[in-house]
Parts: structure tokens; C-alpha cells; sequence
């Protein structure tokens, strides 16, 4: 569980983010949904450690971060995996090499440790035939497979996930986000989502908590954003007339 305590962050005497208080649960995907601009990557990147709060608390588990040693911090970046937007791996590795790499970098594991470990992970996100071939030779799904394996591999507690279907067709959107809700309820991990995309929102919302210009607006689940009349939600999700339709639709089922 990630609480998180007022915080406030500004740059240049601009705040971005306006006194957000949320918790992020364990087992569950928490989404990050807001319009672009609304402070989304701002709050991840906060939570990651890379921006320091101008005021507030982010308490991993028990621990605020603020008031760890930095040998404590350290220990717990690596309790963190990071699916970063467009999968970021290493070109000049093969698959293997790019999910081991975080396993070689952070562990003092031995090399037949590591390879059962990769080869746990690969078999897990379903890469077993892909696993000699450069992330040039596999399809946009199979990298973010590959970005997820490479998350996942040190066994983290909190997984972090910047935008994962952003250029993916509808059908592999789902599928990657299927497997990231599945491997958050087998791991038991603390996962926090930005998301743009309206299907992540109504597959796999299990906490969602909507930004608007750095305030928090709106939280709830799926299915409570499938009822809400909060206009600025309806505004933001509710777009386009296909959704607004799947929205009439769902509340007439009930
Ligand atoms: N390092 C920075 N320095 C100055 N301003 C920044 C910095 N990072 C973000 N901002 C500003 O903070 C605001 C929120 O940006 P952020 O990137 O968090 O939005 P977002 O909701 O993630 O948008 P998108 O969906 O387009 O990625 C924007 O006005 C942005 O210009």
C-alpha cells in the first residue's frame, strides 16, 4: 500500500500538483487518469523519487520516504518495477538479456540464478519462443511482454506503469492490460497506472483516481465510473458517443 499524504509540487513557483491525498492499494491496479497536463506523469515520477515534493508525505508500506537513510532508499527503489511509456528496452540485447539486466544491475545473484529467474518470467508473460530475438525483430505487444517480464523479474512490491497501451492496437491493449491486472493480484503488488485509454479505465479500474489541473476530483472504481454524474468525469471519459452509449447501456442492465 502507497498513502499518500498532501502533496504539493511546483516548478518554477507554478504547483502542478495541489495537495493530492490517495491510497494506492495492494493486489490492485490503482489508475492514474486525467486530460494531458493534469499533473499524471508529475505524480509518478514523484512517487518513483525522481521529483521531491515541495510538501506532503508518500509512506510505502509504513515507511515515508522523506525520512529514509539513503541506504533505505536505495533498498527500496528496488522494490519498485517501472513499465516506462514505448517499453524503453535496450536495442543491442536480445530479450533474455534485457529482462536480466535488472537482476545483474541490482542482485548479487549467481548466473544459473539469474537464468531460472528469466526463464520464470519469459515463460510467465508468454515469451518462451522469443527469447533470443532483438527487441527489432518482435511486434509492440511482445516488447511491452518484454517491458513487463523486465519490471517483474526482481520481484518487486510496487509496480509502476507509464501509459502501457499507448501504441498498441485495441485487441493487444487488453491483453497487456490482462496480464498486468493478473500478475498484480499473483504477486500481490502495489500498481499504479497513468492511463489515457477509456477500455483501461473500464477493464481493469480497480482504484481510479482522476486529475484535473493537479486536484484530485474524482476516485472510485469501474463500475462507479460507469454511474457517477460528476461532470467533469462524464465530460473526460464519457467523450465520445460510443462510451456515452456502453454507459447507458451498463446502468439500464442494472
Ligand atoms: N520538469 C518540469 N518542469 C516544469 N514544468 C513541468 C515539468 N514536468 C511537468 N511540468 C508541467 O506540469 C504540468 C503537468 O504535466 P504532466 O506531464 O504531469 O501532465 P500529464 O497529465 O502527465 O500529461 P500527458 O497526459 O500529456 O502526459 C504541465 O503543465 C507540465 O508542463
Amino acid at each position: 500500500m502507497i498513502e499518500v499524504k498532501n502533496i504539493v509540487k511546483s516548478f518554477d513557483g507554478k504547483e502542478v500538483l495541489k495537495g493530492i491525498t490517495t491510497t494506492y492499494e495492494t493486489g490492485k491496479t490503482n489508475l492514474i487518469i486525467g486530460q494531458s497536463g493534469s499533473g499524471k506523469t508529475v505524480m509518478l515520477k514523484t512517487l518513483l523519487g525522481v521529483h521531491v515534493p515541495d510538501s506532503g508525505q508518500i509512506i510505502f508500506d509504513g515507511r515515508d520516504f522523506a525520512a529514509l537513510t539513503a541506504d533505505e532508499r536505495r533498498d527500496l527503489r528496488t522494490e519498485i518495477g517501472m513499465v516506462f511509456q514505448g517499453s524503453a528496452l535496450f536495442d543491442s540485447m536480445n530479450v533474455e538479456e534485457n529482462i536480466a539486466f535488472p537482476l545483474r544491475m541490482f542482485t548479487k545473484k549467481t548466473n544459473k540464478e539469474i537464468k531460472d529467474r528469466v526463464q520464470q518470467v519469459i515463460e510467465r508473460v508468454n515469451l518462451v519462443d522469443a527469447n533470443k530475438k532483438m527487441p527489432s525483430e518482435i511486434s509492440g505487444g511482445m516488447q511491452k511482454r518484454v517491458a513487463i517480464a523486465r519490471a517483474i523479474v526482481n520481484n518487486p512490491k510496487y509496480l509502476f506503469c507509464d501509459e502501457p497501451n499507448s501504441g498498441l492496437d485495441p485487441k493487444t491493449a487488453i491483453v497487456i492490460d490482462t496480464l498486468i491486472q493478473e500478475i498484480t493480484h499473483e504477486y500481490q503488488m502495489t500498481t499504479v497506472i497513468n492511463t489515457h485509454d477509456m477500455n483501461s479505465v473500464l477493464e481493469i479500474g480497480e482504484n481510479i483516481v482522476f486529475l484535473k489541473n493537479g486536484k484530485l476530483v474524482w476516485s472510485g472504481n469501474s463500475e462507479e465510473i460507469m454511474k457517477t454524474n460528476n461532470e467533469d468525469i462524464v465530460d473526460f471519459v464519457y467523450s465520445s458517443e460510443l462510451l456515452k452509449e456502453i454507459r447507458r447501456f451498463h446502468n439500464n442492465q442494472k
